[in-house]
């Protein structure tokens, strides 16, 4: 996350960071949403490679064991079936992660609300996205969860000329595209929608723009979690 700021531990307690193995030891490459006790939603560009995955529950310092972590691993992957790792402008940047045992629910872990299928913000709607992705374009991660005030940007708009143009579908949601951003780390994790004065997850962070993260009206773009209930549902049951 570029700008913003760094949240209050625990405060967006369906936020998780996925880590992969390397030798003896894991690393953060992505976020994700807790939707059910074993299930976790991020994007299928997270998971193009196969690799040992882990998914923390409640953590807040990714570099420390502060004692409210759950350590869970994967039995196994959803990657969209339309899913094109050539083609991110594509759409389908979706995933799904059965955890090998349920998630223990409590102040630090919780499950994140999805929208009816369908629904679409209006420009403007508030939103966060939350992640230890990187601080600055070509920066380091970020050792604490931050999160950023990013607004919808409506599909006219982020779909126009100087924008995103045709590289946005109606299957993605823009938000952002001031000096706020998303970056590389994020990906995968929440766009977190303030609806009817509840935390709703709306997008799956996707992309931002190859030349810079906040780069100049290129939002942060999500894929868009409405658009893609009924595929969930028919995976997890
Ligand atoms: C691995 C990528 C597919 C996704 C990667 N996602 C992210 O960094 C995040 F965190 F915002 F989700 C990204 O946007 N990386 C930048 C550096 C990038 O490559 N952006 C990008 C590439 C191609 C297009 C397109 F679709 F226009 F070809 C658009 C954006």
């Amino acid at each position: 996350v570029v700008g913003g700021e760094v949240a209050r531990p625990n405060s967006w307690p369906w936020q998780i960071s996925l880590q992969y193995k390397s030798g003896s030891s894991f690393y953060h490459t992505c976020g994700g949403t807790l939707i059910r006790r074993g299930w976790v939603m991020t994007a299928a560009h997270c998971v193009d490679r196969s690799r040992t995955w882990r998914v923390v529950l409640g953590d807040h310092n990714i570099n420390s064991h502060e004692g409210r972590e759950q350590y869970m691993s994967v039995s196994r992957v959803y990657i969209h079936p339309n899913w094109n790792s050539n083609n991110v402008a594509g759409g389908w940047d979706i995933a799904l992660l059965r955890l090998s045992s349920d998630a223990s629910l409590n102040n630090y872990v919780q499950l994140g609300a999805l929208p009816p299928a369908g629904q679409v913000l209006p420009h403007n709607n508030a939103c966060y996205i939350t992640g230890w992705g990187r601080t600055q374009t070509g920066g380091q991660l970020s050792a604490q969860l931050k999160q950023a005030y990013l607004p919808v940007v409506d599909h006219k708009t982020c779909s126009s000329s100087g924008w995103w143009g045709s590289t946005v579908k109606n299957s993605m949601v823009c938000a952002g595209g001031g000096s706020d951003s998303g970056c590389q780390g994020d990906s995968g994790g929440p766009l977190n929608c303030s609806v009817n004065g509840q935390w709703v997850v709306h997008g799956v962070t996707s992309f931002v723009s190859s030349s810079g993260c906040n780069a100049y009206r290129k939002p942060t773009v999500f894929t868009r979690v409405s658009a893609y209930i009924s595929w969930m549902n028919s995976i997890m049951g």
